[in-house]
């Protein structure tokens, strides 16, 4: 085998005034899924290590979390993680240590000075950028102590031993129903070879200079050339089990970095196996991908669709490190600046998030653990990923306003919500899933929000239940792909049905939302859709579907000041080009969850255009009855045709091990829901996506 790959990657590009953009080395232990299907006797012996340490970004603390809200544990599920820090009632953040190129030794970090930190408080402020301007020095990770580029070359002796043990893991893996897919109501998903070809760039980037796109450069060109490299994957006709029996991970990681800079057509060196045409070499390196990162085919392909090549590989990368932490400062109680001070006082290391937040700190190490602080449980601030933020900026209640937060708990964003109303107004936080909505109450009254009031409906009932907000907030269930780091299930427990699924209940929702919105409101007007997901379907196509089935409404800004455009067409079908308007967040460029964030204007509707609304009301795609079954009345069983049948087809693959050309299976396909019957949902509780797969 030749010799190991090495992947240099820059650091993402840093946000506008952030914290995060130094770089230091990160010691954190992650732990595989168990039900990763594809790692097989590597497993045990094997730590992926070198990747971690390479690639993606590098944070600067580790977090544990050390007991938790059994209720919340328990209410958790896919498609409702984005806010799972804010569920963590006790966190712990361990002592960070530094890692100098300088020296092998690790030494703790030392702390600035609290009352050299300047912070400023003002939500109104953020063009003020004093709050961001720690004195120089004050900074234990500056850029010049942190590992540089080089490093990140380093021996694998070098790394930490055991930064992703996959040997250790161990949670059970649900049962799994991949059977067939339902309708997407008007979705494309084809997926053929050459549509991959182009979205994975394959030396046919002409834009692209030599230091590569957005902060992501590789040095494949220059080392890594076909020392025997084969393609197993596709000498077995793409179906083969995705280790090679024998072969190693470290292996299978030198053949993924040169694939990647074959599938980039980087230098004369990254030549692929002669007589295989770069979708092979495609297919193979979506096998490696998922082989070393342990997630399943299906999910590397839909997510490698995103990106290019050498990006999906930073991409994959960043999953397996956890974001910084951050909290949120609650102004019904605080200042940022008292709590920063306070918590100093504990020793604890922070600093302000970023520019774009007059409320948010990034934690780096703290001695005591941070969600059990005495200033945590009097309501001071809140845990909060930084890019849980976004949608609540982008939604930017004012005073008074009437705010409808449809999916709401535990509550991140309704008590943030809360916040920039200064308790005036009112905030009706709904959730579909009672035992979710106990830990929503807690944090409302710990956050010291009087003016929310906390409902327990499915939120496909709005606005009959109650409309006319001036603006509404739909931080929908989704599948979770932006925060694998934080829950490595989504891996490998997720199937295209899955995300059909999700897909239809998300667009759902999203006319609830708007029809819930007062297109004569003063003051607003505004509906703000967000996931946690990156996958096209839970974002761009949802907007695209609501602004056809929503005339009166309209992309507007979303406010904020970065975050990649959202995707103007894809996979052959074009949005409409306003979805441009929208925002993606990425672990990879932005060192926060992976996010989505659009904003809509609610206009008047004209007659005809409230005739409509009706028609969809009345033929939404997943109803539930009063009897708590959902059906499918408006699934296009035609469109449906070719995604059951391939769903069919890899069943019986993956089951019974037979091959059927999609051609024989697709003759019998009928309707899963006209043949299965309506699937039914425990009345008042919220459709997921593995209830639906278990009905
Ligand atoms: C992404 S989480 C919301 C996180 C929350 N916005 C926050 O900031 O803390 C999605 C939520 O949607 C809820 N949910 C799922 N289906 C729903 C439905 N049909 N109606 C209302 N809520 C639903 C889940 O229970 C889950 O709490």
């Amino acid at each position: 085998m030749g010799r190991r790959a090495k992947l240099k990657q820059a650091n993402p590009t840093p946000l506008p005034g952030s914290g995060g953009d130094r770089s230091s080395r990160h010691k954190g232990k992650k732990k595989a899924s168990s039900s990763a299907p594809n790692l097989g006797s590597l497993k045990s012996s094997k730590k992926v290590k070198v990747a971690k340490a390479k690639g993606g970004r590098v944070t600067k603390r580790q977090v544990d979390k050390v007991d938790e809200d059994s209720d919340i544990e328990d209410a958790m599920r896919p498609g409702e993680l984005s806010e799972s820090e804010d569920d963590e009632e006790t966190v712990k953040v361990k002592s960070i240590k530094k890692r100098g190129k300088e020296s092998s030794e690790e030494e703790d970090i030392e702390r600035g000075p609290a009352k050299e930190l300047v912070f400023s408080d003002s939500e109104d402020d953020l063009d003020v950028d004093e709050d961001e301007q720690l004195p120089p020095g004050l900074h234990e990770f500056d850029l010049d102590d942190a590992p540089s580029d080089a490093d990140s070359d380093m021996d694998e002796d070098d790394m930490p031993e055991d930064e992703f043990d996959l040997g250790e893991d161990d949670e059970e893996e649900e049962e799994e129903d991949s059977a067939f897919a339902s309708s997407d109501d008007g979705e494309d998903d084809d997926i053929d070879m050459a549509d991959e070809d182009e979205r994975v760039a394959i030396g046919d980037d002409e834009d692209e200079d030599e230091e590569g796109r957005d902060g992501i450069t590789t040095n494949l060109e220059d080392d890594i050339e076909n020392e025997g490299f084969t393609l197993p994957a596709v000498d077995r006709g793409g179906e083969y089990e995705d280790v090679e029996h024998g072969t190693s991970l470290r292996d299978v990681e030198a053949r993924m970095r040169w694939l990647v800079g074959v599938c980039m057509g980087k230098g004369e060196k990254a030549q692929g196996v002669p007589g295989k045409s770069r979708s092979d070499h495609l297919v193979q390196l979506q096998h490696d991908i998922a082989t070393y990162f342990g997630y399943n085919l299906f999910l590397v392909e839909k997510l490698m669709k995103l990106f290019p090549a050498d990006e999906a590989l930073a991409f994959f990368e960043a999953n397996e490190s956890p974001r910084p932490v951050s909290i949120r400062a609650n102004t019904l109680r605080t200042r940022r600046r008292d709590l920063a001070q306070a918590l100093m006082g504990r020793g604890v290391n922070l600093e302000p998030i970023a520019k774009w937040s007059k409320v948010g700190l990034t934690v780096f190490e703290s001695p005591v653990p941070i969600g059990a602080t005495p200033e945590y449980l009097a309501g001071h601030y809140m845990l909060q990923s930084a890019s849980s933020f976004l949608p609540v900026i982008a939604l930017s209640p004012q005073p008074n306003e009437r705010v409808l937060d449809m999916a709401s708990a535990p509550g991140g964003k309704t008590t943030y919500i809360s916040a920039l109303l200064q308790n005036t107004g009112v905030v009706f936080a709904n959730d579909s899933n009672k035992a979710r909505t106990k830990s929503l109450t807690a944090n409302v009254h710990r956050m010291g929000c009087k003016n929310v009031v906390v409902c327990n409906y499915d939120a496909r009932e709005f606005p009959k239940v109650m409309g006319g907000f001036d603006r509404v907030l739909l931080d929908a269930p989704c599948s979770g792909t932006g925060v694998i780091s934080k829950d490595g299930s989504v891996k490998v427990n997720k199937s295209e049905r899955d995300f059909q699924l999700l897909s239809q209940l998300q667009k759902q929702l999203i006319l609830c939302a708007l029809d819930s919105c007062s297109p004569t409101s003063s003051t607003g007007g505004y509906v703000v859709y967000s996931t946690c997901s990156v996958t096209v379907d839970e974002d761009e196509a949802v907007v695209d579907y609501a602004l056809k089935k929503r005339p009166n409404c309209h992309l507007v800004e979303t406010g904020l000041e970065f975050g990649v455009e959202g995707f103007k067409s894809f996979e052959g079908k074009t949005f409409h080009p306003s979805v441009s308007l929208t925002r993606r967040f990425y672990p990879h460029k932005h060192n926060m969850d992976g996010f989505f964030v659009a904003k809509f204007r609610v206009e008047k509707r004209t007659k005809s255009q409230k005739n409509d609304t009706a028609v969809d009301a009345a033929g939404a795609d997943i109803t539930i009855d009063d009897d708590g079954a959902a059906n499918g009345s408006a699934f296009n069983e035609a469109e449906d045709a070719a995604y059951i049948a391939e769903g069919k087809r890899k069943h019986l693959l993956k089951t019974k091990g037979i091959k059927v050309a999609p051609a024989e299976v697709e003759k019998s396909v009928k309707s899963p829901l006209a043949s299965s019957g309506p699937v039914r949902i425990p009345k008042g509780k919220k459709v997921t996506e593995k209830r639906r797969s278990k009905a």
